[in-house]
């Protein structure tokens, strides 16, 4: 059966417009060479150089893909010598840049380097150094890269965008830029996340990049830095609220869905309140779902699954887990209800009796429900002070972690250090003997804890996970202390191929949990109990592909799958697990240059 279908497969390839197949180029001469979709700079075959009015425009020497690539990594290594010694910070934005120069060049030898240097180059392009891009972004920008709908495009965006300049798109990342990483609001800038997310949707997910759209929906910003600032280049007004607000993402949403009605949107980084309501207003209308809710919430959750293994413990005891959550905006909240509907499933209690595990804290310490003016999307998580013996509403991070004494300590808060020497040190009461410590906020400045402090102070037993990377830590005597990512680029790649290759109209919590439970499983006993949760970001490519076969698998199974590229309902129906990841595989897209002209 499967047989039969690789001609389907074969054809969704070709439909990717993946290689060896030829593209089609409308352009010619110089506006090929300032192409980055088309163009090979010194790669083009004189064929090409001959029928396309390149001949003349290029040195004449052709130099391969393989010469184009070892030159670039070259020049990069030059430059990290040439930078050798100076700050952070200039080092990081001279490498973002020279990927940058690349990227707008030249996309295929741009993630052929990205993709075979994922490990490395993803602090660059994606947390913590897209944070620091965003925050310059008016300074750096040259070009631009994806769409901005703006305030004043009220009632033009089903025109606009059809500006857009390709026919088909399959996945946007859409940001207001109203919470950027844990940096807050940086208006227009922020579409340096965009940018990022999908730059890992095409290195993972083998998403092809001249189907990726990045967008700014740009509705001001309440950044008064950024409003004096002559420079900055968004909407000089505070950001627009209530229906007013909605009334912009709501003909946005419109506008995409009416050009391509398949795409699926990406909700990046809007501030909690938008967070929650666009994706209760728009999941059942649109294929979408919001990354930092629902994306973190299943990377936590296979790291705190993780967690239970590396303590030797069968999963089963992850019901009787004490977890304490500091930060209770859209990824604590979205990590929190995701839990606990874990455990509810797992124990077969109810989620109310669920709940009693989990310890959820804001700005002001413990909720509870003597807090006044409590946010609505935490109402279910606030404690019953009479079921605290001792602590009480507002209770600080360390009085809770020594009377709860908690197997797990999860930030996402957004501040820096505030897993202080006190708190990690009363972890070590926690009434495990390997507790866990995730410092989950970005970019690395706003982690919770460094690595090091980490295993300084609450002990070289810990399991340690952190946001934005962080070297494994020297423990001495030949020991380490091993650094997890947990960050939701392990999955949201994943979801969106899935839901892609799948043809499903919603995106649904089964087809959520399909991905985080495949990434659940996704590591030995053995690096589970040397405190490894994640696979190494080296096979992110693979893991991808295993979460997008997962989350296609649960659409077919929820019946809402309709296929797409001529691989309908049916074939995908029919296909083993197997099968679906081959096919899975064989619609990633790679880069390699494909010819720009037929054979003669
Ligand atoms: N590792 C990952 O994959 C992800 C990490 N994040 C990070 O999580 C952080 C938070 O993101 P969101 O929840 O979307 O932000 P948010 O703004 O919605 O929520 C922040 C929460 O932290 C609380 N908070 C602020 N100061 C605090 C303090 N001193 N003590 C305790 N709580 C405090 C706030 O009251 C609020 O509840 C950001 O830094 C973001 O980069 C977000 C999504 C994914
Ligand atoms: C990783 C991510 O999505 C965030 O920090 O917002
Ligand atoms: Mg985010």
């Amino acid at each position: 059966m499967w047989k039969l279908m690789r001609f389907a497969a074969a054809r969704s390839r070709l439909f990717s417009t993946a290689n060896p197949a030829p593209c089609m180029v409308h352009k010619r001469g110089a506006d090929i060479l300032h192409d980055p979709w088309f163009n090979k700079d010194t790669g083009f075959p004189l064929t090409e150089r001959d029928r396309l009015g390149l001949r003349g425009l290029l040195p004449p020497r052709i130099i391969s893909f393989q010469e184009q690539y070892d030159r670039f990594m070259s020049s990069y290594r030059s430059l990290e010598k040439n930078t050798h010694g100076q700050s952070d910070n200039f080092v990081s934005l001279s490498k973002w840049r020279i990927l940058n120069r690349l990227h707008d060049r030249n996309e295929t030898l741009y993630y052929r380097a990205l993709i075979d240097n994922i490990q490395e180059f993803s602090p660059i392009i994606y947390t913590p150094t897209v944070g620091l891009v965003c925050q310059n972004y008016c300074g750096l920008f040259r070009r631009p890269r994806g769409m901005y709908f703006s305030a004043k495009d009220k009632g033009e965006m089903m025109s606009m965008i059809y500006n857009w300049p390709a026919h088909q798109v399959d996945m946007i990342v859409l940001t207001d830029g109203s919470r950027i990483l844990g940096l807050g609001d940086l208006g227009v800038q922020g579409i340096g996340i965009p940018i990022g997310k999908l730059d890992m949707y095409v290195a993972a997910a083998g998403i092809n990049p001249q189907r990726i759209l990045p967008i700014m929906l740009d509705v001001g910003t309440n950044n008064q830095k950024l409003l004096d600032d002559r420079l900055y280049l968004g909407v000089r007004q505070p950001r627009l609220e209530g229906e007013e607000y909605l009334a912009i993402v709501d003909e946005f949403m419109e506008a995409v869905h009416a050009r391509w009605p398949k795409a699926i949107v990406q909700f990046e980084d809007f501030q909690m309140k938008w967070a929650f309501e666009t994706l209760k207003r728009y999941r059942q209308r649109f294929c979408m779902f919001n990354d930092d809710i629902q994306g973190t919430a299943g990377v936590a959750l296979a790291g705190l699954l993780g967690t239970v293994r590396a303590q030797d413990r069968p999963l089963s005891d992850f019901v009787k887990q004490k977890i304490v959550i500091v930060g209770a905006g859209s990824a604590g909240l979205g990590v929190l209800n995701m839990a606990v509907q874990a455990v509810s499933k797992m124990s077969g209690c109810s989620e109310t009796e669920a709940k009693s595990q989990f310890f959820l804290l804001d700005k002001d310490g413990l909720i509870t429900t003597e807090r006044s003016n409590i946010d609505p999307a935490a109402v279910p998580f606030a404690k019953n002070p009479r079921d605290l013996e001792g602590l009480a509403e507002g209770a600080s991070i360390v009085d809770v972690v020594k009377k709860v004494k908690p197997h797990v300590l999860l930030g996402l808060s957004g501040v820096g250090g505030i897993f202080s020497e006190q708190v990690l040190k009363a972890m070590r009461e926690s009434v495990s003997t390997k507790p866990a410590i995730f410092a989950m906020s970005n970019p690395t400045m706003n982690a919770e804890c460094t690595a090091i402090d980490a295993f300084n102070h609450a002990g070289e037993n810990i399991v340690f996970a952190s946001g934005s990377p962080f070297e494994n830590v020297d423990l001495g005597n030949g020991r380490v202390g091993h650094v997890n990512q947990a960050n939701n680029m392990y999955l949201f790649p994943g979801i969106g191929l899935g839901s892609l290759l799948s043809g499903a109209r919603l995106i649904t919590d089964g087809m959520l949990q399909a991905a985080s439970e495949c990434l659940a499983s996704y590591m030995t006993e053995e690096d589970t109990k040397k405190g490894i949760l994640y696979p190494s970001i080296d096979c992110i490519r693979n893991v991808t592909a295993d979460v997008g076969a997962a989350v296609l698998r649960a659409a077919v199974a929820e019946g809402l799958a309709e296929g797409q590229g001529g691989v309908g309902f049916k074939e995908l129906e029919h296909m083993s697990k197997e099968d679906t990841l081959e096919y899975v595989r064989g619609s990633m897209w790679y880069p390699e240059y494909c010819p720009l002209v037929q054979e003669k």
